[in-house]
């Protein structure tokens, strides 16, 4: 057995496979750029919010192939034991650029950046997209659940229906970043500082075979108290018996609601409402959960349900309406020369060269006008002008003047070395919150938003057009 001290082999097989091709023909430190974008928006959402970094700064940061990893690879008999020695002695020196966790970011534009030797992109495509590709959703998942909440509390259930441990652990994370405001997963909270919350489950009522006994019991042992009122009958016994014990405890405990985890919850959550009001309880918030999103709870608002917490699981922490992003990585330079992947798919042309990212946002109000690509040897903001066209459409275009341009793309690791201090997750969180408010409220809805520009200079435009006539017409002289 191999211990699971290392985290270099989580990668697919066919990387190390070209890694061991390009190290015999000795091509392994060829400089290359590589770069990690999404061509469609999940949920037919308006943006993204990018989530991801963190992980993966803490894991390149120490990334290496141990004896154990070595011994494994040994094991397959597909390479040289100089090969071996050669991972052996691997350590990162790529530079990374990406985009701050929490940023607002669009599809067909670079989310982050690999520019080193040709080994260390091709290495890291796996790991880099397996969590860029799953913490970026959920963090989408939650920022369009909280859009239609209009600030009520919103607490992460979803541990015990998510994909195992990870999914758990750093979608919590991502759901927090996006817009949440507490988990109910303890090492989440333990680990990244994110608040707790939970309330009881129907085992305890169970336990005690009535909700009588069941609350009171809770509430001789707690402060706060969340009673759950649907395990028998939420009009006839949950909530009676829930506003018997708040009033026996009186300040002896703090009533701080209950919760509806069953049945019509719009017609439910009025009457509890006046139940609670009538017996002086105008304070008690009424929690609300089952396979609940953002759909639901928009529709639950349109009904007047007076729910004032929401607690969601199963659909956030699954991204259950578009279980994968699909963002690519894909290589865009090779020793200085622009490269691009071509598809008979116009969707699929990946765009050449080491890009930046530019923010561009009008310059009094701070809004955004759209994102422009250019190559990173570009800088937009010292134009008077700008000329913003979209890419598939050139004729449709704007000038634009007084305006901003912020790069979205920055140094994280600079020839193998964290150049980054990672912020705190509050900080992260906040960042979301800003990104998102310069961004158009036509963007944010969740039904048809309008499509966010993502324009290309016109030098990368024309190096990208110039690059597809070239590839085109060298392959028909060839199959002459
Ligand atoms: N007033 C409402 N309008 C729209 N959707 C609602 C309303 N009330 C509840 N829902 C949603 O309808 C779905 C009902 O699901 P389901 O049939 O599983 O619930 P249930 O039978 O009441 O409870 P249980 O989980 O015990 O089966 C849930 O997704 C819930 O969030
Ligand atoms: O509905 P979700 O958004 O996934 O939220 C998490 C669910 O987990 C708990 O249910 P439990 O596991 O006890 O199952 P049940 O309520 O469906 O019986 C809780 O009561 C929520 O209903
Ligand atoms: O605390 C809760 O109410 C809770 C936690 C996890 C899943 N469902 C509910």
């Amino acid at each position: 057995m191999y211990s699971d001290d290392s985290l270099v082999l989580h990668t697919d097989a066919y990387q190390i496979n070209m890694i061991y091709t390009y190290w015999k023909q000795g091509i392994d430190q060829k400089p290359v750029v590589f770069e990690a974008y999404f061509r469609k928006m999940p949920f037919n959402n308006g943006y993204v919010i990018f989530s991801g970094l963190e992980r993966i700064v803490k894991i390149l940061n120490q990334l290496k192939f141990t004896d154990d990893d070595i011994d494994y690879l040994q094991s397959l008999d597909l390479y040289d034991t100089e090969f071996l020695t050669y991972l052996k002695n691997w350590h990162l020196t790529a530079t990374i650029r990406s985009a701050y966790e929490g940023e607002v970011m669009f599809n067909n534009e670079p989310l982050l950046q690999v520019e080193g030797p040709l080994v260390d992109a091709q290495l890291l495509e796996t790991l880099l997209l397996n969590i860029i590709n799953f913490q970026t959703l959920i963090a989408t998942k939650a920022a369009r659940i909280a859009s239609v909440t209009n600030g009520d509390p919103l607490l992460e259930f979803g541990t015990r229906r998510a994909q195992e441990l990870d999914a758990a652990l750093w979608g919590t994370r991502a759901a927090f970043i996006g817009g949440f405001d507490a988990t109910s997963n303890v090492r989440a909270g333990k680990l990244f500082n994110i608040p707790i919350s939970g309330t009881h489950a129907h085992a305890l009522v169970q336990a005690y075979h009535n909700d009588y006994d069941a609350f009171h019991a809770y509430a001789e042992t707690h402060k706060n108290v969340v009673f759950l009122v649907d395990t028998f009958d939420t009009l006839k016994s949950g909530v009676p018996n829930a506003i018997k014990v708040a009033r026996e405890f009186g300040n002896k405990i703090n009533f701080q609601g209950v919760r509806i985890d069953s049945g019509d919850m719009a017609y439910l959550s009025k009457k509890v409402r006046i139940m609670l009001d009538e017996a002086g309880f105008t304070n008690a918030k009424i929690y609300a959960s089952n396979d609940l999103d953002e759909n639901t709870i928009l529709n639950l608002k349109i009904q007047g349900a007076k729910i004032d917490v929401w607690g969601i699981g199963t659909k956030l922490i699954t991204a259950y309406d578009q279980p994968a992003l699909g963002a690519v990585y894909k290589m865009v330079s090779i020793d200085g020369d622009d490269t691009i992947k071509l598809s008979n798919n116009v969707e699929k042309i990946s765009t050449p060269g080491k890009k930046q990212v530019w923010r561009i946002t009008d310059s009094k109000d701070g809004k955004s006008e759209g994102d422009y690509l250019t190559f990173d040897d570009e800088n937009p903001s010292q134009l008077e002008t700008l000329h913003m066209f979209d890419p598939n459409h050139p004729v449709i275009s704007k000038n634009i003047k007084n305006f901003d341009a912020q790069p979205m793309l920055h140094d994280i690791f600079v020839k193998g070395d964290l150049v980054y201090d990672l912020p705190d997750i509050i900080t992260i969180k906040n960042y979301a919150k800003h990104s998102l408010n310069d961004l158009w409220d036509e963007y944010k809805r969740i039904l048809n938003p309008e499509t966010y520009p993502v324009d290309l200079s016109q030098k990368l435009y024309d190096a990208k057009m110039n690059l597809i006539h070239d590839i085109r017409n060298n392959i028909q002289e060839m199959t002459k």
